[in-house]
């Protein structure tokens, strides 16, 4: 396909997932990258625009990431964000040297709105700021378009070229008029036209898989969560009946999913699938039987997923083609995309064996975020109630039990979680927390009960608010709902004699215990 794209490139910064989700929220297509990335390559791209992201290094350290000065020669519009612009100052001549002053959190700015960046920004306005280094002077050719009380360079431009900096982050939210920026770069500077719309996608994705798949059989991996559930639909109007939905009850779900996910796509629900529920919750426990390090039982269920897969194919016969419901930041946090370290080897992609029996893996979703999916659903007409559910990672439980797995654990953990999340939606919470779950910690403590002692495990709480799961803050759930939620784990819930509540945001936490 040919849409027009924006190039990220990645040094390593933490907010560069945010960077592709604001452009795209421009309407305009975006990919990220890794600053390694051959010049060559992204030449091929054709981009539109490129933008440099933010990165803990120093450009005038030895090692430090770079690029280039070809980068800013090829006639491309270039926006460098704090590294970036400390790097484009750099490269292009400029001096960046440690501040006097560090800068962190919210700034005043001034800007000149003549710049095409700001016309439609006001003269002061607060940004984000996050720097040790700063662009002394900026490189021959560049005028200065913002400072700060301690920073001469908060943005310059050399307008001729299409180049400009900006030392503080366009992309957080806290930056008040980001978004407009950017999309003054998308559209004043790069000239898109933005034709990156949900409903051209669905339509683009559903001819692409059906000409692709020709008159192949496929088998779609269905969980019953939001990302499989819009991949089954649109495969289901892109090939009908050659398309088996196989849902796998690995023992790891919470209480009831099974039933109720077969309710939703099985024989008496509203969608017409070939559809097949596989119990499988003996051989995923014995797999996971004496394993305690999370990347291992990560691996191992993700194997074991492709395992089933392919003996169902099996039995349905010169089936070619698996459909998985993997999105994009999948991708980046099993350390896929960009410059981003393995925090996690989600089982879908990480933690896929080395070899998978199916000609082709189709992954429609694969370039998009879980808003942009959310969105894709319901230009599918998928009812509102199953888009916007919470997520539920694939390792289900597996993740939420911390070290070894045991069907005795898994189920603690499904009845504390059943009660939170009953409190949850009583309380009326259930839409407006982003995801929230019990967790079984593998710590045992010491209580009283009834007069005598118990040494029993902790349960864990965790309740966060976000938008796009990359980043997370604790949810604030009122006390007398966690105590209640508290109390009744405690009395109904056997070995459970301890209830915590988890208040720590990702970063430094990641949502899931492992
Ligand atoms: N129990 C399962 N049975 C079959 N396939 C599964 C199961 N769990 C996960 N998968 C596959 O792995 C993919 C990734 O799982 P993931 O949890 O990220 O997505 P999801 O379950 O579709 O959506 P959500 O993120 O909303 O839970 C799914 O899209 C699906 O293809
Ligand atoms: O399908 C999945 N397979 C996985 O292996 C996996 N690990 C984490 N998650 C979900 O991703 C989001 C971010 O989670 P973390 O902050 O724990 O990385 C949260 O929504 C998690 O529930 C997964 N989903
Ligand atoms: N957030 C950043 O990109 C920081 C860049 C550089 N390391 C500085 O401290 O100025
Ligand atoms: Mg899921």
């Amino acid at each position: 396909m040919n849409r027009e794209k924006i190039v990220v490139i990645d040094f390593g910064g933490q907010y560069n997932q945010l960077v592709a989700r604001r452009v795209r929220e421009c309407n305009v297509y975006c990919e990220i990258y890794s600053y390694k990335t051959d010049i060559e390559k992204i030449k091929e791209m054709n981009p539109k625009g490129i933008i440099l992201t933010g990165g803990p290094n120093s450009v005038y350290e030895e090692g430090a990431a770079t690029c280039s000065k070809e980068l800013f020669e090829l006639g491309i519009p270039v926006l460098g964000l704090c590294y970036g612009a400390q790097l484009m100052s750099h490269v292009l001549g400029g001096h960046v040297c440690k501040a006097p002053v560090r800068e962190y959190g919210k700034i005043e700015v001034t800007v000149d709105k003549s710049s095409k960046l700001f016309g439609n920004v006001s003269e002061k306005t607060i940004c984000w700021m996050s720097h040790n280094d700063y662009i002394e002077k900026e490189a021959p050719g560049f005028k200065i378009i913002a400072h700060t009380s301690d920073c001469p360079v908060a943005a310059a431009e050399c307008e001729e070229k299409k180049l400009y900096a900006i030392q503080f982050h366009p992309e957080v939210l806290h930056t008040v008029e980001g978004t407009k920026m950017l999309s003054n770069f998308v559209y004043e500077v790069c000239g898109c036209a933005g034709d990156w719309k949900m409903d051209a996608f669905v339509e683009n994705t559903i001819k692409a898989v059906r000409e692709k798949v020709g008159k192949g059989k496929v088998l779609c991996a269905l969980s019953g969560g939001v990302d499989s559930s819009v991949a089954a639909v649109m495969l289901a109007k892109a090939v009908g009946d050659q398309l088996t939905c196989v849902f796998v009850d690995h023992g790891l779900l919470r209480k009831n999913e099974g039933d109720e996910v077969e309710e939703v796509f099985g024989p008496n629900g509203p969608y017409n699938l070939n559809f097949i529920r596989v119990n499988a919750q003996e051989r995923f426990y014995a797999k996971l039987k004496g394993v305690e390090e999370p990347e291992r039982k990560r691996k191992i269920i993700g194997e074991e997923f492709i395992r089933v897969f392919e003996e169902e194919a099996k039995k349905i016969g010169a089936v070619d083609f698996l459909v998985q419901g993997t999105i994009y930041p999948d991708v980046v946090e099993s350390g896929l995309g960009g410059e981003s370290a393995v925090i996690k080897s989600h089982h879908n992609v990480g933690g896929l064996p080395d070899y998978v029996d199916f000609k082709e893996i189709i992954e429609p979703l694969r370039d998009l975020f879980k808003d942009e999916v959310r969105k894709a659903g319901l230009e599918l007409g998928i009812p509102e109630k199953l888009v916007y559910r919470q997520p539920f990672p694939g390792p289900g439980l597996g993740i939420r039990i911390i070290g070894e797995v045991t069907a005795e654990k898994v189920k603690m953990v499904q009845e504390a979680d059943a009660i939170y999340r009953e409190e949850i939606a009583n309380a009326g919470l259930d839409r407006s927390i982003g995801q929230y779950f019990a967790a079984l910690t593998n710590m045992r403590s010491v209580g009283v009960m009834g007069d005598e002692r118990t040494y029993d495990y902790a349960i864990a709480l965790r309740a966060v608010n976000t938008i796009d799961f990359m980043t997370a803050e604790a949810a604030e759930i009122p006390w007398e709902v966690l105590g209640r939620v508290s109390s009744r784990i405690v009395n109904e819930v056997k070995h459970v004699n301890r209830v915590l509540y988890d208040c720590t945001g990702k970063p430094p936490a990641t949502i899931e215990f492992e």
